[in-house]
């Protein structure tokens, strides 16, 4: 049985990569920023436009425009959603989660779901570079979908 796997690498080197980052728990979201943006100079991209919004909720819209505008070979949605004492935790991460796969699927680009959510803030700091960084992850995903979308083509 002959199988054929198809799998995107993780070259930077050509791509225009947008990131939108909520400015909500900034303590969190400047380092998930920090940790995409080493990753991606560390594997080559050249063009990275970083949008700042008010908060996670404000995510979708500003994906979306980015996506449609043909300008990305992925977007990075990074932000930090604390459980703490936020009563609509459940109403901003689920409608974040929604949007961003929405307006993936509807502009076919990659738009990679990079919104911690957490607890309290210790939680997501341990995630924001105290014992790993999302952010660099997240990002190691953009690339990776960006090359296996260019595969798929
Ligand atoms: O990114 C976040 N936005 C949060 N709220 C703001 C929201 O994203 C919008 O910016 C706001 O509702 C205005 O639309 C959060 N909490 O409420 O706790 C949160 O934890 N993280």
């Amino acid at each position: 049985m002959n199988v054929h796997t198809i799998e995107g690498e993780f070259n930077g080197e050509g791509l225009k990569i947008g990131i939108v980052v909520a400015r909500f728990n900034d303590l969190l979201t400047n380092e998930l920023l920090s940790g995409a943006l080493d990753c991606f100079e560390r594997h080559g991209v050249e063009k990275v436009d970083v949008v700042k919004v008010p908060g996670s909720f404000e995510i979708p819209l500003v994906a979306k425009k980015l996506a449609e505008s043909g300008k990305y070979d992925a977007v990075l949605a990074l932000g930090a959603v604390v459980r703490g004492e936020t009563k609509h935790f459940d109403l901003v991460a689920n409608e974040v989660a929604k949007g961003v796969a929405k307006v993936s699927l509807d502009s076919g680009v990659p738009v990679i779901f990079g919104v911690i959510t957490v607890e309290d803030e210790l939680q997501g700091l341990n995630r924001a570079g105290i014992k790993s960084n999302k952010g660099f992850e997240y990002a190691m995903a953009a690339l990776e979908m960006a090359n296996l979308m260019e595969k798929l083509k």
